[in-house]
């Protein structure tokens, strides 16, 4: 891959969601690079750097300072444009930390005005007349409202993004953005005489969000999900910064044994577990009878012995149904459950690399940040995609092949579809 170097600067709020977006930078052409954390030296080579962080429910200070670090490091390196990538779902407090980020972004790149715009209409996520949909129901009816540490109770997202924000909020409404990017741009100028400092954008389709991306073209700051990204590219391309590429999302050959770790305990999850257990060998983990990471992975560790194969997966799964989840949450409080459960897991796939994993699937945002750590992955290669938001990465230093699955993500057979040739 020939190099020009790094144009697109995006910083993410939780690891899932850096992979989700660096998948649609691939896929729209450029080459891209996770990096995880704040990053320590110098970036790599690529079109788009990604700097994973963990910060969509740090507290508001740490948010905003690892933000303005990422961002600092991502300048230094020439990129042009800025983006800050939250969830889908817009997931976060009234405090923030969208509001309190996005607006020291802006700040420093003194850029006075910006779009939010999280829909991803792949992925079911669409905005209209301001409100989030989520499939065919508002944000606050689609289970989002009992999140455990960001409910959105509040569809509307002028509303929510004004309570995090002194910064007024607007919206470009669907019928100024389905008439394309000229209207577009009014509707900016009109939102941004009038002293707004956000615009929330409608979008119900890819169509939209690649006239949205168009008319972001001159924005030194994009804030939103993945699938606003998905018009930048071209944008790049245009100004003949970015070539034409057909090896952006290309890896080095899988090998090794498959697995899949699963701390999520999403709906989406839980059924991928269930279509796998008729399939292939799952050892669902019960932290509730053994509440002790090292006895866990040891468990595991007998498990896998006769059962790891380069032709199919195993799993192992820790994910159970919101009754399990809160009897072991009774039993040792909230964050010491999922801290067992995520220590148990990150030794597992420990072990599982050591035994020759090759090919690894990571179910949960947390889950995947824990494990991540644990296998000291600097940086991750974006490869192909699974299911939209999900691709394949090659990590580094470790020489494995990864893909970190949001909760919410994926088909009922990804845990199988993910290792099809
Ligand atoms: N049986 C269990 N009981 C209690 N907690 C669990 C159990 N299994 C997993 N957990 C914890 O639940 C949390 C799941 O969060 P995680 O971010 O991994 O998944 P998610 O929220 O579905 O994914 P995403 O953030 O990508 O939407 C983790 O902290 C995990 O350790
Ligand atoms: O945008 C999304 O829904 C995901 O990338 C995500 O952020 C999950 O945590």
């Amino acid at each position: 891959m020939s190099h020009q170097g790094l144009i697109l600067g995006c910083i993410a709020d939780d690891f899932t969601g850096a992979t989700d977006l660096a998948a649609m930078l691939v896929a729209h052409g450029m080459a891209t690079v996770q990096v995880i954390g704040v990053p320590q030296g110098p970036l790599p080579q690529a079109d788009a750097v990604v700097v994973a962080l963990k910060s969509r429910t740090a507290p508001v200070q740490q948010a905003v300072a690892e933000s303005l670090t990422a961002c600092e490091a991502l300048l230094g390196a020439g990129a042009r444009q800025i983006f800050f990538k939250y969830c889908s779902t817009f997931d976060s407090t009234d405090e923030g930390n969208i509001g309190p980020v996005a607006d020291a972004l802006m700040r420093r790149l003194q850029s006075g005005f910006a779009i939010a715009c999280p829909a991803f209409p792949a992925n079911g996520r669409s905005i209209f007349q301001g409100h989030l949909f989520v499939g065919d129901r508002l944000l606050n009816e689609s289970g989002m409202e009992n999140h455990p540490l960001t409910p959105m109770r509040d569809a509307n997202l002028v509303r929510v993004l004004s309570r995090q924000t002194d910064g007024g909020v607007g919206l470009v409404p669907f019928a100024a953005v389905d008439a394309g990017e000229a209207a577009i741009r009014r509707e900016f100028h009109r939102l941004r005489d009038s002293g707004r400092r956000y615009a929330i954008t409608d979008a119900v389709t890819d169509e939209h969000l690649l006239a949205i991306g168009a008319a972001c073209a001159e924005h030194a700051l994009i804030t939103g999900g993945s699938g606003i990204a998905m018009g930048l590219p071209e944008n790049f391309r245009a100004q003949g910064l970015l070539p034409e590429r057909d090896d952006a999302d290309e890896l080095p050959e899988a090998r090794g044994s498959m697995a899949v770790i699963a701390g999520s305990c999403s709906r989406a999850t839980l059924g991928q577990i269930g279509l796998a257990r008729d399939h292939v060998p799952v050892l669902e983990l019960d932290a509730l009878a053994t509440p002790d990471a090292s006895a866990l992975a040891a468990l595991a560790r007998d498990w896998v012995r006769d059962r790891l194969s380069t032709e199919r997966p195993v799993v192992i799964a820790a994910s159970a149904p919101p009754d399990k989840v809160r009897a072991l949450q009774d039993k040792l409080g909230r964050e010491a459950a999922g801290a067992l459960v995520e220590e148990a897991l990150s030794r597992i796939a420990t072990d599982l690399v050591a035994q020759g994993v090759g090919q690894l699937v990571i179910a949960g945002g947390e889950t995947s940040g824990a494990v991540v750590q644990r296998l000291g992955i600097t940086s991750l290669r974006i490869g192909p995609q699974i299911d939209p938001g999900v691709p394949w990465t090659y990590a580094e230093p470790a020489g494995l092949h990864l893909a970190l699955k949001s909760g919410n993500f994926g088909a009922r057979d990804f845990f199988l579809k993910a290792f099809q040739p």
